[in-house]
């Protein structure tokens, strides 16, 4: 019998605090009624204020994670986040190869909101060789998008040719997110190679942004997982993460989480 539900499955970090990583993630698919998954590739002490320790995965228990949930449960769409190292990388991009993951979303996390590093140098340059050539969307921010291309994106004709790179690297389609764009509407370019689009929302002037990289790239994930169409995917996930800016927790004395039910006050409108 065919599943009843959309399956989604998360290749992430953890971050003990709640608000970022495998634990966003997962919140997201519930709320989004789609079945989550997890492959973890480290482990972090975090909270509000910053990054107290990092334990990454051997990449061994990375695969054997992918393998487990794949050839038993199935997957429908998959994302990936903090990854660490190179070593994850292969290893990620191999199985997701070998097993013809329907729908990747590579959300290219670098550093997290509180300044520390999730992801080695090299490991930054070699997304573009292993993972980009598999991604149905890739999600950067504006430094990430600025680090795989080299550009200085401080206009959108720049923001427009970044975007064009990057599909040139072999993504399918592209948000450049516009969280870190310093005034104005909160912008997000999306470009599939044909035709750009431009997702905006107002900008909310508060500090618990910690995880709307990952809260977003995961909702995407979940819609993907429920058969939409890339930008209606996109779009959707727009309109959570708007939500769960607009109305924050107020947890923690630092860069607080989302609120991942918010999307609930507003029946689906952000
Ligand atoms: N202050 C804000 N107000 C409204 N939307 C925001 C704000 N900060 C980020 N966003 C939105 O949240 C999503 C994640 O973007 P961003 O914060 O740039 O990602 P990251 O967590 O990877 O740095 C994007 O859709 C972006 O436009
Ligand atoms: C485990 C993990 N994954 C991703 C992020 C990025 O999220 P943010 O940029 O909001 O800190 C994080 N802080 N921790």
């Amino acid at each position: 019998m065919a599943p009843t539900i959309a399956r989604a499955l998360t290749i992430a970090g953890s971050d003990s605090g709640g608000g970022a990583g495998i634990q966003a993630d997962l919140k997201t698919f519930q709320e989004l009624e789609v079945f989550g998954m997890s492959a973890l590739t480290a482990v972090t002490a975090q909270n509000t204020l910053g990054v107290q320790g990092i334990y990454e995965l051997p990449p061994q228990a990375v695969a054997e994670q992918i393998d487990a949930v794949v050839e038993d449960l199935g997957v429908d769409a998959a994302k990936t986040g903090m990854i660490a190292n190179i070593e994850i990388m292969e290893v990620i991009a191999e199985k997701v190869k070998a097993y013809a993951i329907p729908n990747l979303v590579v959300d290219p996390v670098m550093i997290s909101k509180s300044g520390h590093s999730l992801l080695n140098e090299d490991a930054r340059l070699a997304l573009k060789r292993y993972l980009l050539p598999l991604a149905t969307v890739v999600t950067p921010n504006i430094p990430e998008a600025e680090v795989l291309t080299g550009l200085q994106l401080d206009s959108m004709e720049a923001r427009k040719e970044a975007a064009r790179m990057i599909i040139g690297m072999g993504a399918r389609s592209v948000v450049i997110k516009g969280g870190h764009l310093p005034d104005g509407e909160a912008e997000d370019l999306f470009y599939d190679g044909q035709e750009f689009s431009i997702l905006s929302s107002p900008r909310f002037e508060t500090p618990h942004t910690h995880g709307t990289g990952c809260t977003f790239s995961a909702a995407i994930a979940a819609h993907l997982a429920k058969g939409e169409a890339v930008l209606s995917a996109v779009r959707q996930a727009k309109a959570f993460i708007t939500a769960a800016i607009r109305h924050p927790l107020h947890l923690g004395g630092g860069h607080g989480p989302t609120n991942h039910w918010a999307h609930r006050l507003q029946e689906g409108k952000a």
